[in-house]
């Protein structure tokens, strides 16, 4: 497959146009995924009461929904939004956190997966037991390599017919056909809550910019991440500078320095 080689043009495009991305994430991830979605240029909107957020997803150009604090009642305001966003044919990107943990998180994802995501986002461990494979996850953060889960995010790929990405040292990417792999970034990442939250509402501003490529979209996001985490990591003198940091280098990133830095491959 040839690489996707347009993530420079489709910074620029998203910075142009500024999509609406309704974000339902964590309480730990709002604030944090919030600004990470300023700096890139989008317009987040953290929306997720059942009154409404079927009839926001109407407004916005893409959703995205994230099951970290999951409550019966999120969990109604994630079915309207997803439901709503199929009938518009808004793309709608899944980040199932820590799924495995419990029966009720495992029976979330369940029900979201039938609503079909354009691309789900997760860390190794997550995406290997959303496979069905074994993994070494335990809470919200993984236990796995992201090398041993790249076989169980190309099954889950063919089964869901979603995009695919396993987040970590070097992301994997895939839509089950071929795979990429994203290098850069920084050890102080999973250092910082929250950054694969914020992660996912990017890969929702980059899709809602072009929703015919869904795997552009998300390696196009995952580069933001790995290059500004890569300067970031340059001025940082911890986990506290380096996540304000990230914020600055996500928005002086423009797209020329973005394709120029990127370290994408064909796996
Ligand atoms: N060791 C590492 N080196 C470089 N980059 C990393 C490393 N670990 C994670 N990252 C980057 O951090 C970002 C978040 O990915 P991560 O897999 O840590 O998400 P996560 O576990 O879902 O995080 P959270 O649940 O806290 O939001 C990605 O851009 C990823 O590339
Ligand atoms: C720490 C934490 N707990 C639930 S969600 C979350 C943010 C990272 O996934
Ligand atoms: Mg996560």
């Amino acid at each position: 497959m040839p690489l996707p080689t347009s993530y420079g043009n489709l910074l620029d495009q998203l910075r142009h146009e500024s999509p609406l991305v309704q974000c339902i994430t964590n309480y730990v991830a709002m604030n944090f995924a919030a600004n990470t979605l300023l700096a890139s240029g989008a317009s987040p909107a953290m929306v997720h009461a059942p009154e409404e957020a079927g009839e926001f997803a109407n407004i916005a150009s893409a959703v995205t929904i994230n099951i970290g604090t999951l409550s019966s009642h999120w969990l109604e305001g994630m079915r309207a939004a997803a439901s709503a966003a199929n009938e518009s044919g808004k793309p709608w990107v899944l980040d199932p956190v820590a799924h495995f943990a419990t029966a009720f998180r495992r029976k979330a994802v369940e029900e979201l997966l039938a609503l079909r995501p354009a691309v789900i986002r997760g860390n190794a461990s997550e995406i290997m037991a959303l496979a069905g494979d074994t993994s070494s996850g335990r809470g919200v953060d993984s236990g796995d390599s992201v090398e041993r889960a790249e076989v169980s995010a190309m099954v889950l790929a063919r089964r869901t017919h979603a995009v695919i990405a396993v987040t970590g040292e070097i992301d994997f990417v895939t839509d089950g056909q071929d795979g990429v792999r994203i290098a850069g970034g920084s050890a102080l990442m999973p250092k910082v809550t929250a950054m694969g939250c914020a992660l996912t509402c990017l890969v929702g501003a980059f899709v809602a910019v072009t929703p015919d490529s869904p795997l552009a979209a998300t390696v196009s996001a995952l580069a933001c991440f790995s290059v500004a985490g890569s300067q970031a990591a340059q001025q940082a003198s911890g986990p506290g500078s380096f996540a304000w940091q990230f914020i600055d280098a996500l928005a002086r990133l423009d797209g020329n320095t973005l394709q120029a830095q990127a370290q994408v491959t064909n796996a």
